[in-house]
C-alpha cells in the first residue's frame, strides 16, 4: 500500500510536535500538511523545524481544507471548537479524522457524531494502549463488585491543561458506569466543597489535581468495606499518545464511515 498522507492540526502544540516526530519515524506514513489557527506565530514556519527536526518542506498553514483535500488522514489534538470544525472539513475531504482533543460539550459530541455519518472518525480521550486496557479492566471490576464498593477516579496533569476532569478520567468513569450498568450523567460527582453530607452509594466521584509537568496519571479506586482495589496508569512520555493516534489513522484507512474508539482499534471490545 502507498504511504498514508497525514495532516497534523495544532502542529505547534505539545501533542502536535510529538505527532510530527512520530510521523517522521514511520516509513509507511508521510507528513502532507500542518495547520495552526489564523494569526498563530507558527503559520509559515517549516513543520519539521517546529518539532525539532530537519526541514520537511511542509509549511504550516491556516487553511485546513486545502491541506485535507491533499491527504488521507488528519491527526487532531487541538481544542473542542477546532476539532468540531475539522470534523466537518474532514468529512468533506473524505479523509480519516483521528480526534484526541478533550473537553467537548454534549453539543460538540452531537456535531462530531453527525460528521461521522460521512467520515471515518476515531475519537478517544486517551490514545494509549495502557489506558484503554485499563478502561477494559475497570469495566470488568465494576461489573463484578456491587455498590458496597465506592468508585472514585483521581487524575493529575501538568499545569498547562485547560479542561477538567481529563478526557481519560471521563473515559474511565464511563467504563465504570458501563460495568455497573448505570448512567454516568446521573451518578457522576464532579465537585465536592463545604458541608457535602455523607457519600451516597452508587456515586462515581472525580478528583482533579494540576501541577508541574506531569504528563498524565489516573487512579480508579474501588473502596469497599475494609478493603480497597486501585487500578492505575502513569503516562511517562507523550509518545504513547502519538503512537496510538497513528495506529488509529492506519486502522481507519478504507473503513466505512462511523464514529470509532481506541477500543475498536485495539480490538478490546469483548475484553
Ligand atoms: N487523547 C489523548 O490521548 C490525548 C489528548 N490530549 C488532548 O489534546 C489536546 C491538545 O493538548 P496539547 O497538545 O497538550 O495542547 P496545546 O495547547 O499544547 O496544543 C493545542 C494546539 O492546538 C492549536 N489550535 C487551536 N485552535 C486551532 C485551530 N483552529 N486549528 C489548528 N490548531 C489549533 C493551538 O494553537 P494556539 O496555541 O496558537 O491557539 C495549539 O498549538 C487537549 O485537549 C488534550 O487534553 C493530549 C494528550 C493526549
Ligand atoms: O492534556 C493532556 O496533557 C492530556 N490530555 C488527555 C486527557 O484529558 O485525558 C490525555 C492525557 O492524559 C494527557
Amino acid at each position: 500500500m502507498t504511504q498514508m498522507r497525514l495532516v497534523v492540526v495544532g502542529a505547534g502544540g505539545r501533542m502536535g510536535r510529538t505527532v510530527i516526530r512520530a510521523v517522521a519515524e514511520a516509513p509507511d506514513l508521510v507528513l502532507a500538511g500542518a495547520c495552526e489557527p489564523e494569526g498563530s506565530e507558527f503559520v509559515g514556519r517549516d513543520a519539521g523545524e517546529l518539532a525539532g527536526l530537519p526541514p520537511t518542506g511542509i509549511t504550516v498553514t491556516d487553511d485546513p481544507l486545502a491541506a485535507f483535500v491533499a491527504a488521507d488522514g488528519v491527526i487532531d489534538f487541538t481544542v473542542p471548537a477546532a476539532s468540531v470544525a475539522h470534523a466537518g472539513l474532514a468529512a468533506q475531504a473524505r479523509i480519516v479524522h483521528v480526534i484526541g482533543t478533550t473537553g467537548f460539550s454534549a453539543e460538540d459530541e452531537e456535531k462530531i457524531a453527525a460528521a461521522a455519518r460521512h467520515a471515518v472518525i476515531v475519537k478517544s480521550g486517551n490514545m494509549s494502549l495502557g489506558v484503554n486496557l485499563l478502561a477494559a479492566l475497570v469495566k470488568r471490576v465494576a461489573r463484578t463488585l456491587d455498590e458496597g464498593f465506592d468508585i472514585e477516579v483521581v487524575e493529575m496533569h501538568h499545569n498547562r491543561k485547560i479542561d477538567a476532569p481529563s478526557g481519560t478520567a471521563l473515559l474511565l468513569g464511563q467504563a465504570a458506569a458501563d460495568g455497573r450498568g448505570v448512567s454516568l450523567a446521573e451518578n457522576g460527582v464532579f465537585t465536592r466543597h463545604g458541608f457535602t453530607g455523607a457519600r451516597e452509594a452508587g456515586q462515581i466521584g472525580f478528583a482533579t489535581l494540576r501541577g508541574g509537568t506531569v504528563v498524565g496519571e489516573h487512579n480508579v479506586i474501588f473502596a469497599g468495606p475494609h478493603e480497597r482495589i486501585e487500578l492505575a496508569h502513569k503516562a511517562e512520555d507523550r509518545g504513547i499518545f502519538s503512537r496510538g493516534a497513528l495506529a488509529a489513522a492506519r486502522w481507519g484507512r478504507g473503513r466505512k464511515p462511523g464514529l470509532y474508539s481506541m477500543a475498536d482499534v485495539l480490538g478490546l471490545g469483548d475484553f
